[in-house]
């Protein structure tokens, strides 16, 4: 076993250096040719930008990126997966009114020209349509992705390209790092005011406490061990929806508890149905298979499959990009009841014919929303029509996610049975409440100097600065760490070994500032992280509603503050308003000035409501408690190729 299975590595021929000795030389990032620091702490020139660096090969901002294969949506998941090519138009351009481009503005002089296009061969797509072609499509604005080069789908340029051989640390065993939590914070209680809608035929009746769960011990224990004490709303509810065997499109606020709302269940039935690991063969049939976005949430999710599990027969598995196949099938083949995966491994191990789906029972969209636009779309309904997959009918369809924009939730009746019910948890779409939202109006060349005040008053308290492209995200940090700021970064042109470097030493403290994309807005659950600086904003609300959600979770409070540029940022403007007010925070008078000025803004009202069920099979139509569909969902192009 071995080779056979290795697959190749997407190339990012991009530097690793220190981080300047400033966090003790451990972290390190690619230069991602905006410049940065050497392993000797010397300036390279970062501020000069322009330049590109280290063979990166890239095209210039907003070209079309001609992708090889049906893969590639998700970035070095895809290597080697052996389904059909697919092309399509990459990004949020077609969702309801407005997913257009931004084009990125090359701030700080980085600015490259020309367009970059590869392939040729792309499709587009657009509303309802979509047109096949062998591979490629637009891609969007970041122009670094053109160093990367997808190897799925029988593409030969894999010839190229360095063996993905990273194999993670093994995980520890111990009791107390398997259920190492964070306290829940003193607005945990208040989850209990937050309204609660359930729509849909017969629902069932929603629990109070995890004994009325009826959990077997194990689990029970588990559950105890990880310091859960009450159900949060989205469990109270979630739990007997799954227990009961419905479909569900569930949407509750970041932080509020949706992991164990469908993993209790799910490890509930398995238990309780004797299910056990076998590692008799050389196909594995999982009962549950989970799919989220990015590479980092996926795993944090299997972790969590892994302590509720501790103990009991049944075993997760988490499989994604840019780590050796090879090892993954042989943790594979020692036995999977719960299958974690980002869809581009997913579809590569179905396609190797070492996971099989006959029997199926429980399919779960970890952010559903972004695991059905575009960027995902195909590969979901790939998975979906893989042999062996059962019917919609046959199988248990849950999706999870703090937003729901409408025309995602209308595709997302293609997936569920008719009968699903709508769990809306708070103002769908919403930002959590417990984030105090602070919006700061900034020119371009001002943004540096106040992360720098930010910075210097947070201290060592954890902060992640959200930046929109990779090179930007190098560009920061390497600021940063020249400012003697210990600084550590997260995007999809480092390579893993290095994003979970960069992860734990933020988890640890080490370096307390974590400069990030988008990579890292939706669903990561790090202790104490106090403080979300959005450097930039992002091109669509629910981003920034994610963003945010990396601090004030699970009841304890936080903070972010985010620089708005007018000259940048005007079509945030009406949805950011509808974000404030419904989360009741101050809403600027010049963002209620930008807002009213802004494209669009027949019906504004900066009122916002507490509590909107916005099941979309109700209305007809969508009316979104938080998020403005028109300004909500501008281009993404910038944040695509981060996902997974
Ligand atoms: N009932 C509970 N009691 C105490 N802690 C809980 C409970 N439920 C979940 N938690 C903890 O709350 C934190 C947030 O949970 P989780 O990551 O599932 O949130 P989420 O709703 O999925 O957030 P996001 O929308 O950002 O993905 C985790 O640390 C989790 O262990």
């Amino acid at each position: 076993m071995g080779d056979e299975w290795e697959e190749e590595e997407t190339k990012t021929t991009t530097s690793s250096f220190s981080s300047n000795g400033v966090s003790n030389g451990t972290s390190s990032w690619n230069s991602g040719g905006g410049g940065g620091v050497d392993n000797n702490g010397n300036k390279r020139g970062f501020f000069g930008g322009g330049g590109d660096s280290g063979g990166r090969g890239r095209g210039g901002r907003g070209g079309f990126k001609g992708f090889s294969s049906g893969g590639d949506d998700n970035g070095n998941d895809t290597e080697g997966s052996s389904g059909g090519g697919r092309g399509g138009f990459r990004g949020r351009g077609g969702r309801g009114g407005g997913r257009g481009f931004r084009s990125d503005s090359g701030d700080d002089g980085n600015q490259d020209g020309g367009s970059g296009r590869r392939g040729g061969q792309g499709s587009f797509r657009g509303g309802s349509q979509e047109e096949r072609g062998g591979g490629g499509g637009y891609r969007g604005k970041d122009e670094d992705n053109f160093s990367k080069v997808s190897t799925g789908d029988g593409e030969t340029e894999g010839d190229e390209r360095p063996k993905v051989t990273y194999v993670p640390p093994p995980l520890a065993e111990d009791e107390d790092t398997i259920f190492a939590h964070y306290a829940s914070g003193i607005n945990f209680n208040k989850y209990d005011d937050i309204l609660v809608d359930v729509s849909g035929l017969n629902p069932p009746q929603a629990i109070y406490t995890f004994k009325e769960a009826c959990l077997c011990e194990s689990l029970e224990r588990n559950v105890a061990k990880s310091g859960y004490v009450k159900p949060t709303p989205v469990q109270k509810h979630g739990i007997p929806i799954i227990a009961a065997g419905r479909d569900i499109m569930a949407c509750a606020q970041t932080g509020s508890g949706k992991t164990a709302a469908f993993l209790l269940p799910i490890l509930q039935k398995l238990m309780a149905d004797g299910v056990a690991a076998s590692s008799f063969s050389e196909q594995q049939e999982p009962e549950a298979i989970i799919v989220a976005p990015t590479r980092e949430l996926i795993n944090q999710i299997f972790l969590e499959a892994r302590k509720f599990a501790h103990g009991t027969c049944v075993r997760p598995v988490v499989l994604y990009g840019g780590i050796s196949t090879g090892h993954q099938i042989r943790d594979l083949l020692r036995g999977c009841n719960v299958l974690c995966g980002t869809p581009g491994r997913l579809m590569d191990m179905i396609g190797r014919g070492k996971v099989g789906l006959t029997k199926l029972r429980y399919l779960v969209m970890d952010e559903a929303d972004r695991m059905l636009d575009m960027g995902f779309e195909p590969e979901m309904r790939r998975l979906v029509g893989s042999p062996g997959m059962p019917s919609k009918e046959e199988r248990q369809t849950l999706m999870f996610s703090a937003t729901y924009p409408e025309d995602i939730q209308r595709m997302a009746g293609d997936f569920l049975k008719k009968d699903y019910l709508f769990l809306a948890v708070g103002v769908v779409g919403g930002a959590c409440s417990d984030v105090e939202q602070k919006l700061v109006q900034v020119t371009k060349f001002s943004k540096r100097d106040q992360l720098l005040d930010i910075l210097k008053n947070t201290g060592t308290e954890r902060t992640m600065v959200f930046v929109e492209t990779k090179r930007q995200a190098d560009f920061i940090a390497s600021f940063l760490c020249q400012e003697n700021v210990a600084t550590t970064s997260i995007h999809g042109d480092r390579e893993q070994r290095e994003r979970e470097q960069a992860l734990g030493d933020f988890r640890s403290g080490k370096c307390p500032v974590l400069v990030a994309t988008s990579v890292a807005a939706r669903g990561l659950d790090i202790k104490d992280v106090q403080h979300v600086v959005n450097f930039d904003l992002p091109n669509n609300i629910d981003d920034y509603v994610h963003r945010i959600g990396r601090t004030g979770r699970c009841g304890n409070t936080g903070q972010a503050v985010s620089f708005y540029d007018p000259e940048q940022d005007n079509q945030l403007a009406r949805s950011l308003v509808k974000i404030l007010s419904s989360a009741q925070q101050e809403v600027p008078s010049w963002l209620e000035q930008s807002a009213l000025g802004a494209h669009g803004t027949s019906g504004f009202n900066p009122v916002g409501r507490v509590f909107a069920s916005t099941d979309s099979r109700k209305t007809g139509g969508f009316q979104s408690g938080g998020s403005d569909q028109s300004s909500a969902a501008p281009s993404a192009a910038a944040d695509e190729e981060e996902w997974e």
